[in-house]
């Protein structure tokens, strides 16, 4: 035999009550069961509603009661055939009389003692068992009503009666020894000896099942809800979070008590005594595996779920003259007690200089003062100091029994919480080591939450978070390739890539589930206008681990907030060039912001688009090789440009198609000019450990100094018309020794060059096509022949893809 609850959610409609009788019908087929109701959904809240407005002496709580009636005389007629209706009927009518004479009474004398309300609740309870049982018989069972007033017997502690197992284990096997047939029993309800109806307290229709479970020694207990089971985490705060399949008595308590409210645990204490297996499953979804507690763990894994707790405040009581002074702990505790103050998590250190506890925000203030009350003689004497109190805190808790006498899981959760910034200010963890707890800042817990979800679920699956700042020519072609692999990462190399985040210059939109990288657009005047602090700010608030802000601007304003972001612990992934190319400082600062925050700073695409340069040479500097020299082709539109112009194009319009091509700075005066390049042989000669400032790299521009000062770039490209003659000559000129123009940079002796050059075939880049790159890095390793690196150095597919690669391998540090 088996007890099989139902809750309010799972009976709140016809629908859901005709779900709930195909399930009993199925199950009636195979096995063995008593049935124990809940009150419809809804009804517990408003009985107590209605008996509020009552004790205020408003009657408004007469049309309440009057829907109320409605409501049950519908279900009634539904769940009945015509002809069986009248005795349902009567005993809704006789119950609704009877609870407008309790409320009228209530009104009256404008008070409703805890005695009273149990009365009043236990309506809910009665109408919907009884009218479910008529439901059954009308579907043919032989359905029995019992109201538990006759079998479960309490004390009179109204609100939360305690059970007389005794009896009431006699009572309910006296009755099920002599009534046949399927017993339908009303939850939460019991009564004193008198006869005087009690209420088991929270979760109490949970708590009758489990006492029928227990009396009868069943051999299993099920409860029904709207949730497939216990689940690893709260899944309005984790979208990842799933059912747990097993889970042991005390780690479901553990999970519990810290808000996974699918059991409670008082309500498992008759099971658990009995050694019963409970399983939790969905009303809605039946075929789901749901979660069975017991007295074993199931698998091995070591953490079962996270749990949490928000609205906490921590009061820190420190103070020198604490130490080594017996009698300490006493008086604060006993002085919460004394104020019925609930204590959630203690901490002392073992200096004995200060005790944290945390309780919940609403006991603050009194906390605090009633601490400041018992230790007034010590604080005015400054033995203590000020009590403190941290409001707006939350608690988090990894739960699971295989962590005792298992090293790592504190290593492993506060690695996960340090790496995502999440700040810890006290820790608790008992001798059970059933679970590990820290109490944090309200405002990082979904990020906390999260972080140790992946840490402990999907240690293997890693969500990356990306806020995209730049949807111009790289920033599409990257969305654009990141829809197209996101199916492929998430399967096989567990990687799950999702833009929370977008904006141009002038809107900006946010997605906290992520966008649909198939259909999303680049923000418009339907968004939000882009402010650089609100984006940092939504950012931030969506407080998600593994975020990376990734920069596909050409604008100095974004590269200024790296600062904040790296600080913040957020991951930055750019082609963006300003920031590395910037004062020396700033360059150093960056890196060094980096490493202490332990976040990545990835800008491969800085330098030659996709090609793999700043690894490249990262590596062998970190290896200990020394470069010797750098001589290189850094720019694809000017390699584009010049290699072309060879072709008889006018250079006018060879600009034009190198920017139409994507090769182009936003700006192609910048390419032009030499200072594109100008920003890579100095970011190189940085990576390469030298010291270089802007002023070290001597350019040449190639911008004719009559459209330099051009207001837009339709302009400029407009007054290059008139010096294709002076291009085309230098290009003759060239060519008439044999040479080919080059657009070069190098790097020796701490100083740099970039300018126009003409070499003769002999040179590495005298074959160099379209938009090629190459670098030649001389080393002390590689000193006769130089290391090189070559190919398509500009153009949005290859740089979206590098872009692209270093938000994988950003994706796969974090791991
Ligand atoms: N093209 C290439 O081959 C390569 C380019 N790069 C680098 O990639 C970056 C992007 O280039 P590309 O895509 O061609 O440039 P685009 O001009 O096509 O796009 C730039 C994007 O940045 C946005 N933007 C500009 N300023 C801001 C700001 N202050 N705040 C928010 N958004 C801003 C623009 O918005 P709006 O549309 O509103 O102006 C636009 O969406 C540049 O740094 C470039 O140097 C690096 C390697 C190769
Ligand atoms: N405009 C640049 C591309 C990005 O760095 C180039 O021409 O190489």
């Amino acid at each position: 035999m088996k007890i099989i609850k139902f809750g309010g959610s799972s009976i709140s409609s016809i629908e859901n009550i005709e779900k709930v009788f195909s399930i009993i019908e199925e199950k009636a087929e195979k096995e063995d069961f008593a049935l124990v109701f809940s009150a419809f959904g809804g009804v517990t809240e408003q009985l107590l509603q209605c008996a509020s407005i009552a004790q205020q002496s408003e009657e408004s709580y007469n049309a309440i009661l009057q829907e109320l009636e409605k409501r049950h005389m519908a279900i009634v007629k539904k769940l009945v055939p015509v002809q069986q209706q009248s005795t349902a009927l009567t005993f809704v009518k006789v119950r609704f009389n009877e609870l407008g004479d309790l409320f009228h009474g209530i009104y009256l004398i404008k008070e409703c003692s805890d005695r009273t309300m149990d009365y009043v609740l236990s309506f809910g309870e009665r109408l919907a068992t009884f009218i479910l049982t008529a439901g059954l018989r009308a579907r043919g069972k032989e359905a029995v009503y019992l109201d538990a007033r006759d079998v479960v017997k309490t004390d009179d502690r109204f609100g939360h009666a305690r059970v007389d197992f005794k009896t009431t284990d006699a009572l309910i096997n006296d009755y099920f020894a002599s009534h046949p047939g399927l017993k339908v029993i009303t939850g939460f309800i019991g009564s004193t000896s008198k006869g005087e109806t009690t209420t088991v307290g929270r979760s109490g229709s949970d708590y009758t099942a489990a006492i029928f479970a227990s009396a009868l020694d069943a051999e299993g207990l099920e409860i029904w809800t709207d949730v497939s089971g216990v689940m690893t985490a709260d899944p309005k705060l984790v979208y990842a979070a799933f059912t747990i399949p097993h889970l042991s008595y005390s780690e479901a308590m553990e999970l519990s008590h810290f808000g996974a409210k699918v059991v409670f645990p008082a309500t498992m204490q008759p099971a658990m005594k009995k050694d019963i297996p409970i399983v939790i499953k969905n009303t809605f979804a039946p075929d789901e595996e749901g979660t069975l507690i017991s007295n074993d763990s199931g698998n091995g894994k070591m953490i079962k779920g996270i749990s949490s707790m928000g609205n906490i405040s921590l009061l820190n009581i420190q103070g020198a003259g604490l130490v080594e002074v017996i009698g300490v702990s006493r008086r604060v505790f006993g002085a919460l007690a004394d104020a019925e103050i609930n204590v959630i998590l203690i901490s002392q250190a073992s200096s004995e200089h200060s005790i944290c506890v945390a309780i919940q925000s609403k006991d603050g203030a009194k906390a605090k003062a009633i601490i400041e009350q018992e230790f007034y003689y010590e604080i005015k004497n400054g033995d203590m100091d000020e009590v403190v109190i941290f409001p707006e805190m939350a608690v988090i808790a990894v739960v699971g029994e295989n962590m005792q006498h298992n090293p790592g899981a504190s290593g492993r959760m506060f690695q996960a919480l340090g790496r995502n910034n999440v700040n810890v200010t006290a820790i608790a963890q008992g001798s059970s080591e059933l679970n590990i707890s820290a109490v944090i800042s309200q405002s990082d817990l979904q990020k906390a939450l999260n972080a140790l979800h992946e840490a402990f679920f999907l240690s293997d699956y890693k969500v990356l978070h990306v806020f995209l700042v730049g949807v111009g020519l790289i920033g599409k072609a990257l969305i654009k390739m990141i829809a197209s692999q996101q199916k492929k990462l998430q399967e096989e190399n567990m990687l799950d890539i999702q833009i929370h985040g977008m904006a141009n210059s002038r809107y900006m939109k946010f997605h906290e589930d992520g966008f649909d990288l198939n259909t999303v657009a680049p923000p418009d005047e339907n968004d939000i206008p882009m402010d650089m602090d609100k984006f940092i700010d939504t950012m931030s608030g969506m407080n998600f681990s593994n975020s990376v802000l990734v920069d596909c601007t050409a604008s100095q304003d974004v590269s200024d907030v790296y600062e904040r972001i790296l600080d913040a612990k957020v991951g930055i992934v750019t082609p963006n060039k300003k920031a590395n190319s910037g004062p020396l400082d700033t360059y150093k600062k960056l890196k060094k912001l980096a490493g202490q925050r332990g976040v990545r700073f990835f800008y491969e695409t800085n330098v030659a688009a996709g090609l793999p340069v700043i690894n490249t040479l990262q590596d062998l500097v970190l290896s200990g090789d020394h470069i010797h020299s750098i001589e290189a082709v850094l720019s694809g539109s000017m390699n584009y440009i010049f290699s072309e112009l060879e072709k008889g194009i006018p250079f006018s319009e060879v600009v034009a198609q190198a920017k139409e091509k994507g090769y182009t700075e936003p700006d192609p005066r910048d390419d032009l000019s030499g200072m594109d390049v100008a920003r890579k042989i100095l970011i190189l000669g940085r990576d390469a450990g030298q010291d270089l400032h802007f002023e070290d790299v001597e350019v040449q521009s190639m911008v004719p100094e009559d459209c330099q000062d051009a207001s837009s770039v339709e302009e400029f490209m407009e007054k290059l018309k008139a010096h294709d003659g002076h291009f085309q000559k230098l290009l003759e000129e060239a060519n008439n020794e044999g040479k080919k123009l080059r657009f070069m940079a190098t790097l020796e002796n701490g100083k740099a060059k970039v300018g126009l050059n003409a070499l003769d075939s002999e040179h590495p880049f005298y074959t160099l096509k379209g938009s090629d790159n190459m670098i030649l890095f001389t080393t002390e390793r590689y000193n006769d022949y130089p290391m090189i690196v070559r190919g398509p150095g500009a153009g949005a597919d290859v740089t979206a893809a590098g872009v692209f690669a270093d938000i994988i391998r950003l994706g796969n540090y974090s791991r």
